[in-house]
């Protein structure tokens, strides 16, 4: 084993030589000038300056496999001593012997700058320690052992110190030549142990970190601050010695780590002794510093390693601090790093290399900072020359001190120009803080004023836009509210003549009764003078031969609602007398009053019939007019005289069950005698016992002849005269019964004795229009409303439409007429007579307007479109809705459904049997009001009163207000 230099201690000859780049050492002011010694004067003079043994320099290595090189943080002044590092906050400038950028200058230019020197220091006999520090990944092991390109700082210092490489000494060892006899131990410090690269131990087993199947390293103890029993080798051939180094450096521990894929895990520590000179050059490649958590270091052995690491650094770096604060104990041994190096620390030949290694990438600039900060404070160790004697001694002592104070002071004179540096870097950024601050306060207040404008005028537009909406819906309010009230007059308007025309009823109803009692009367004694052979030559008989004349004897007469009363008396079920209001309708009588609807025949002369059915409708219809007059009731007097004068002609009537619906069609001759005997017959039997019962029931005849005539006209269909003739050979045919009821229903032919039945059409017709007339308050006479719609259609000039103009305007609703089993027959060639009228109001006298020709199953939108065409060719477009004749209600046909009625469902004209009447309300422009009541006039329905009362009740057709209004009024009028 080659002896450790400590134990074979080579005497050299010290000559002290200062390195060529002495130039870039710290310029130290001199002691005098900064500290004042004890004996300034000769002290200055006597005591040369103190030397700082630790030279610091600084190299940045380039960007790793970077094709594009982000900006630096580093900052290299132009005499290349001071280092800037910029960060976010800010920059700091380091003070150091020299800053090398590899990117400038590579490992020669390196080495040539700034180490050569020192190693050639060593070849004359000094000590040197070169030590690498940094963070991992800045490039330490590359800086010292180089890549294969560029051999690293341990190779060239071989060369440079075993004086290889000269041209004369040949380059037959690879450019190594053989020169100076040297020394040289590779250690390894890891985990904190040291271990000799340079051996192996294959007998011992194999230890933890070392590859497997490798022989151990052997461990070595330190004694007096070297590797006890280090292994040496030895020669002067630079090239064998430094392929064995390159050899056993690769025996290093190294990892992959998230810093560096070789990072090295131990200290490494080549130490070249020069034996004849006694020189000695340590260079050492530290692991790299690092933090565990960047490491990415997981598990506890790893963990441990990197702590241990930090150990030596950590160690190091006390060590430095000890010495340049002048501390009386310098911690040496708390690593096995400082240790071995305490001599380069201590002895006052040995001059230490500090190269800090640090990264450019702005990532790393914290490490990078650290380490700037730890080669600060080692260059401000300083140390005193060597003297001799105890006093040179202590004044070497004061001129150490003294140095060390200058230095100190030097680095706080610094630290305070930095600091004041960076006072005003503060209070410049506070005043560009305070003056972006102060923009930032006048945008934000421009966008919020901009904002509170924004939301002012949005504000403003919505405000605006309720208030019109407002306005708009106060106005409609408003108007709704007019219309509303105007509803409500009229609603209690028409309240008030409806109570009005009650009182108006009962009164005629009275006046009736009363004459009907004067008629039976007269009646009874025209009777009994007859059978007394009295001369007739009473009024009555004058009423009878009036009546007489009208209706010639032979013709079958009429039937009329008094007849009624002569017939079987009927039950009356709860039934009181009308002046008492009772509205309770008998079941019997209500029977007979849809009887009545069924349906008279006449029998006779058609004219005569009319004029008295006109005449009954009138005088019922209407007894609560206001213009009724007197004509009116001479009219009405003359009608009962015609009565009465068939009465003197009375054959069988006492045979008709009343109780039996049918049996109330009769003749009107046969039903006038059957009144006058029946009448007479019971009254001489029965006396005037019954005469009340009888005058009640008579009275509810009236009721119900004069009903519903509506109703009457709905259900039931009836021949002209003419075709009934035609089809009856002279004698009347029974009426075709049309509604739904009737088809159930047996046949008034076979089952009524009696032939002739009256025509209630016409009386529903003319119901209808004194009813429309009644409902517009017309100025008119009753008598002319009625009449008019049958003058003017018999007058009316006719439009006859042919068969292709017709189908050419209805031509996608023409559909082949389908005879059903309760049609009407209609005209041989298929089509349809349809009169067309307007509506009798006080505006419109109910013109007639045109008679179209339509096919039979056509419907009401069929027809609307003839009657607009018709209506536009006379430049009167005048809307229009069809009027439901025959509807109890009146009430108009809605639009949408025109098209599911067929025109044949219109009421049959007077005359003609195959002709229709289509009545027409116009549509007023103005808002539209109702003008008449959804129901039947009040003077039809007196017998039913309860019924309506009840709809009222229930509120049906009104609002429960208006409901209510008339509820209450009908039963005031009826209590009357
Ligand atoms: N100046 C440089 N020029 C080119 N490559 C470099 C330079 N410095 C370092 N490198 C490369 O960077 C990688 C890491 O370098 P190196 O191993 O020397 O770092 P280190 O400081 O020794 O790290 P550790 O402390 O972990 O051992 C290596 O691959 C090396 O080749």
């Amino acid at each position: 084993m080659a002896p450790t230099p400590s134990s074979k201690p080579v005497p050299i000859q010290l000559t002290p030589s200062k390195t060529p780049q002495s130039k870039h050492r710290l310029h130290l002011p001199s002691v005098k000038n900064t500290h004042p010694s004890p004996n300034p004067t000769s002290a200055a003079k006597e005591t040369p300056p103190a030397e700082h043994p630790v030279e610091v320099i600084g190299r940045i290595r380039d960007y790793p496999d970077q094709k594009e090189k982000p900006f630096s943080a580093l900052q290299i002044s132009s005499n290349g001593q001071m280092v800037r590092v910029r960060t976010d906050i800010g920059y700091r400038d380091f003070t150091l012997d020299g800053v090398s950028v590899s990117e400038d200058e590579d490992l020669d230019g390196f080495y040539k700058k700034f180490v050569e020197s020192r190693i050639n220091g060593v070849k004359l006999g000094a000590k040197c320690t070169v030590m690498m520090y940094g963070p991992t990944g800045s490039g330490k092991s590359h800086t010292m052992f180089g890549c294969p390109k560029q051999p690293g700082i341990v190779y060239r210092a071989l060369r440079d110190i075993l004086g290889g490489g000269d041209e004369e000494n040949g380059e037959a060892d690879g450019g190594f030549g053989i020169g100076t006899f040297v020394q040289v131990a590779v250690l390894e410090i890891y985990n904190e142990e040291i271990y000799d690269l340079l051996s192996s131990n294959s007998s011992a087993g194999v230890s933890i970190g070392w590859p497997k199947g490798t022989p151990s390293k052997v461990r070595l103890e330190v004694m007096g601050g070297k590797a006890k029993n280090a292994t040496f080798i030895s020669g002067n051939e630079a090239g064998k010695i430094s392929k064995e180094v390159a050899r056993v450096e690769k025996r290093r521990i190294v990892k992959s780590t998230l810093c560096n894929e070789r990072s090295s895990r131990s200290h490494c520590m080549i130490i070249l002794d020069v034996p004849s000179v006694g020189g000695r050059l340590m260079l050492v490649d530290m692991a790299g510093s690092e933090n565990i958590e960047q490491a990415g270091q997981t598990g506890f052995e790893a963990k441990m390693q990197t702590a241990k690491i930090n150990q030596g650094n950590i160690a190091l770096k006390r060590v430095v601090e000890s010495i340049a604060n002048g501390d009386s104990y310098v911690p040496f041994r708390d690593s096995k790093l400082t240790m071995l190096l305490q001599d380069s620390f201590e002895d006052d030949k040995s001059k230490i290399l500090m190269i800090l290694c640090a990264s450019p990438d702005p990532k790393e600039m914290h490490k990078t900072i650290s380490t700037l900060e730890y080669g600060a404070k080692a260059k401000c160790i300083v140390r005193s020359t060597h003297t001799p004697n105890a006093k040179d001694k202590e004044h070497s002592s004061y001129t150490v001190l003294g140095s060390r104070m200058a230095a100190m002071d030097q680095f706080i004179l610094k630290l305070q120009m930095e600091n004041k540096l960076k006072e005003k870097e503060r209070d410049e950024a506070h005043k560009e803080l305070l003056r972006k601050e102060k923009e930032v306060a006048e945008l934000r207040a421009k966008l919020e004023l901009v904002e509170e404008k924004r939301l002012v005028s949005k504000d403003e537009e919505i405000s605006s836009k309720v208030d019109e909406r407002t306005q708009i819906l106060k106005a409609e309010l408003q108007k709704k509210l007019y219309e509303c009230q105007q509803m409500e007059n009229e609603f209690d308007e028409l309240g008030r003549r409806m109570e009005e025309k009650i009182l108006q009823q009962q009164v005629e109803v009275e006046m009736l009764r009363r004459r009907l009692e004067e008629i039976e009367t007269e009646l009874c004694h025209s009777t009994e003078k007859e059978h007394h052979g009295v001369a007739n030559d009473t009024v009555g008989s004058s009423f009878i031969q009036r009546l007489s004349e009208i209706y010639p004897e032979g013709e079958q007469g009429m039937v009329k609602s008094m007849d009624l009363d002569m017939g079987e008396e009927l039950p009356v079920l709860g039934v009181k007398d009308v002046r008492n209001h009772d509205v309770r309708k008998p079941e019997k009588i209500r029977n007979i009053s849809s009887m009545n609807s069924h349906g008279w025949a006449v029998e006779g002369d058609d004219t005569a019939w009319e004029k008295i059915a006109k005449r009954v409708g009138l005088s019922t219809v209407f007894e609560g007019e206001e213009h009724e007059n007197t004509e009116e009731e001479v009219e009405k007097e003359v009608v009962e005289e015609k009565v009465l004068s068939f009465g003197d002609k009375t054959d069988g009537f006492s045979d008709i069950n009343m109780s039996h619906p049918l049996n109330l069609v009769q003749t009107p001759a046969s039903c006038v005698r059957n009144m006058g005997e029946k009448n007479c017959s019971r009254k001489r039997s029965e006396n005037a016992k019954d005469a009340a019962s009888a005058r009640r029931t008579r009275i509810q005849n009236i009721f119900m002849l004069c009903g519903n005539h509506r109703e009457l006209g709905e259900h039931v269909r009836f021949p002209t005269p003419s075709k009934k003739r035609s089809e009856a050979g002279g004698t009347r045919s029974p009426p075709t019964v049309l509604s739904d009821e009737s088809a159930t229903k047996p046949n008034l032919k076979e089952l009524s004795p009696l032939q002739t039945v009256p025509q209630p059409e016409h009386r529903s017709y003319a119901s209808f229009i004194a009813e429309g007339t009644a409902r517009n308050n017309s100025a008119k006479s009753p008598n002319s409303a009625l009449l008019e719609p049958f003058s003017s259609l018999n007058i009316a000039d006719e439009q006859e439409l042919t068969d292709s103009q017709l189908s050419k305007k209805c031509s996608s609703s023409v559909k082949p007429l389908e005879l059903k089993e309760n049609n009407i027959p209609n005209d041989e060639d298929g089509l349809l007579e349809v009169y067309v009228k307007w509506e009798a109001s006080k505006e419109n006298p109910g013109k007639f307007i045109t008679k179209l020709k339509v096919l039979k199953n056509s419907s009401l939108e069929d027809l609307r479109k003839l009657i607009e065409t018709h209506l536009s060719k006379g430049n009167n477009k005048q809307e229009f809705t069809f009027l439901m004749l025959g509807d109890p209600t009146g009430a108009p046909v809605l639009n949408e459904k025109e098209a599911t009625i067929q025109a044949s469902k219109l009421p049959i004209c007077n005359s003609h049997i195959s002709s229709h009447l289509a009545c027409l309300r116009p549509i007023k422009k103005a808002i539209q009001r109702p003008n008449h009541l959804p129901f039947s006039s009040l003077e039809n329905k007196l017998s039913v009163a309860s019924n309506n009362l009840s709809m009222i009740d229930q509120g049906e057709s009104f609002s429960p207000r208006t409901g209510k209004k008339f509820s209450s009024a009908f039963v005031k009028g009826l209590q009357i």
